[in-house]
């Protein structure tokens, strides 16, 4: 079976399947091009982040799973936000009937971020927030519940995802077209620079490209392709580039594959920083070095004898740690039937816990250093992703590939190949077309409250009628206003938002003035 980036995969490796400048190639951990890991030390000076991406139902539900979470060992956050909120609608919007709260936590104003951090020290703790077209919104909401808490910005530790081009290519959540999308990046960006120098501003993912079907190789080539244009939109904005690159970071799959994965990561740190010292003319090491979260495959869970996923993401977790990832979200083994139960979240950060605790493996930095197969698969995908990444700037920019439908048909046709391996029971899936089980057991899923709907309307009634009307146009004129112009949306959109206007009220005034995305429908 050849290796999921289509590379053929040998039965034996030898010292002659390395690369001949392999020590060029490798570096000291810490050190430029980073293939070893982006710090000298590595986990023994300080394991991975813990970091369970949860959020379901009303925020106060979302702050009790947090806390739980906490309690348990977990060492960042990472919220789920429900799609109205994804989509930059409030939970009384039409649209968003039937969906407040399922996917994940329901925001529609300041209340609601408030009620999910409550008793959480926000100097205290890393948190990340996978927001995309309203990232700005959401990360404005989070700097005013701290500082209510006596957190100034500086003090901020976190990401938002706020990666808008991997959504067009294959999450969907998008609001605005391309143009001003970018632009709202940049305005992040700049904003983040000022007031909040801690903060992540982007995590630039893959995830979601690898969950649609995209080979590793295609999912670090369009990965890095994405960071790429937003470097070159922060440029064009008159940016400096040393001044915002320390601050990216990315977002890879674990699968189970593992030594393919662990290679990929390996690659990509290397490919990086090669892009942004040698292309980019960056000079801050920090400029170079590529940090990335991990969650372990979602596509790879079964339905089946859902336990056995317990196995699979154990796997995964180890090959994204033997890879050197900063951060890890390890699923739960139920999620390919419904959102985890409070039991199968712990159990899922215990899989984290004794990876780092009880495996030794925080003990050396970088223990594929050196091995034959590791350093030719390396290399291997290295090839692969330089050369999708100039495919994808043949066509002009990532957002010229984008609209002519080049990353999303090569990610399909790939999804295709895996698809019709696993019909012909070439790639085995445990449970699914080999050792099926006869019967299966009765499974309990957490069912999110549909009353919670209900809930969340009749608050953002109450929000409305108490709040200062006036003040709350006058703040969203100002943020028609300079979207419509120049200077930073940032600004009077925090005005915004501090009066009380909502998620929805806020992202309407920009696509009074943007207009909204409509996609060139090709397949
Ligand atoms: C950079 C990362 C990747 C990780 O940040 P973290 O703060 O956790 O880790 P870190 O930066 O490596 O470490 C924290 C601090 O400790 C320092 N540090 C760490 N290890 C060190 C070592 N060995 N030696 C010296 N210093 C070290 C770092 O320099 C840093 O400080 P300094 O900062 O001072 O340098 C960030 O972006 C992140 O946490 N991302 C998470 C993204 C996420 O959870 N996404 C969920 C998506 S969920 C999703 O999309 C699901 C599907 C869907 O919804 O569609």
């Amino acid at each position: 079976m050849d290796a999921e980036s289509g590379f053929e995969i040998k039965p034996v490796y030898a010292a002659t399947d390395l690369p001949d400048d392999l020590e060029a190639r490798l570096g000291a951990p810490g050190s430029y091009p980073y293939t070893r890991g982006v710090y000298p030390t590595m986990y023994t000076s300080r394991p991975w982040t813990m970091r369970q991406y949860a959020g379901f139902g009303t925020a106060a539900e979302s702050n009790a799973r947090y806390r739980q979470l906490l309690a348990h060992g977990t060492t960042g956050l990472s919220v789920a936000f429900d799609l109205p909120t994804q989509m930059g609608y409030d939970s009384d919007a039409p649209l968003a009937h039937g969906e407040v709260g399922k996917v994940g936590v329901a925001i529609d104003s300041i209340d609601d971020m408030r009620t999910l951090f409550g008793g959480i020290p926000l100097d205290k703790v890393s948190t990340s927030m996978t927001i995309n077209a309203p990232a700005a919104v959401l990360l404005l909401l989070y700097q005013l519940v701290a500082e209510e808490q006596g957190v100034p910005g500086g003090a901020l530790n976190g990401t938002i995802q706020n990666d808008i081009l991997k959504e067009y290519i294959a999450r969907g959540t998008y609001i605005f077209p391309p143009k001003p999308s970018l632009r709202l990046v940049a305005d992040t960006f700049a904003y983040c620079r000022a007031e909040l120098p801690q903060w992540n501003t982007i995590s630039i993912s893959g995830y979601h490209m690898a969950e649609a079907g995209a080979s590793p190789a295609q999912e670090v080539a369009f990965t890095l392709a994405d960071g790429v244009e937003y470097v070159r939109a922060a440029v064009a904005a008159g940016l400096a580039v040393d001044d915002i690159a320390p601050r990216l970071s990315f977002f890879f799959v674990a699968r189970t594959t593992l030594l393919e994965e662990v290679a990929k990561f390996r690659a990509a740190r290397r490919i990086w920083a090669r892009i942004m010292r040698e292309d980019f003319g960056a000079r801050n090491p920090k400029s170079w070095m590529l940090r990335f979260h991990t969650q372990t495959a979602g596509v790879q869970l079964t339905a089946q004898q859902p336990e056995v996923n317990l196995v699979r993401v154990a796997v995964q977790g180890l090959g994204a740690v033997l890879g050197g990832t900063q951060s890890l979200h390890t699923n739960s083994y139920d999620e390919a039937l419904a959102l985890p139960t409070e039991k199968s979240a712990r159990l899922a950060l215990r899989t984290q816990q004794v990876l780092a605790y009880e495996t030794g493996l925080t003990g050396t930095v970088d223990p594929f250093a050196g091995s034959y197969v590791v350093e030719a698969m390396t290399a291997e995908i290295e090839t692969l992703v330089d050369d999708l990444i100039r495919r994808v700037f043949d066509h002009g920019s990532v957002v010229d590939a984008i609209e002519a439908g080049f990353q999303k048909r090569e990610i399909e046709a790939s999804a295709y190949r895996i698809a019709q391996q696993i019909d012909a029971g070439e790639r085995v899936v445990v449970g699914v077309n080999r050792f099926v089980a006869d019967t299966e057991d009765p499974y309990e899923p957490l069912r999110v409250d549909p009353a919670i709907e209900a809930a969340q309307v009749r608050r953002l009634a109450a929000l409305r009628a108490e709040r200062d009307g006036a003040a709350v146009e006058a703040a969203l004129a100002a943020l028609r206003s300079t979207a419509g112009g120049q200077g930073n949306v940032l600004h009077p959109m925090r005005v915004a938002l501090q009066a009380r206007a909502t998620v929805g009220e806020v992202c309407h005034a920009l696509r009074d003035v943007w207009g909204v995305y409509q996609p060139a429908e090709r397949f």
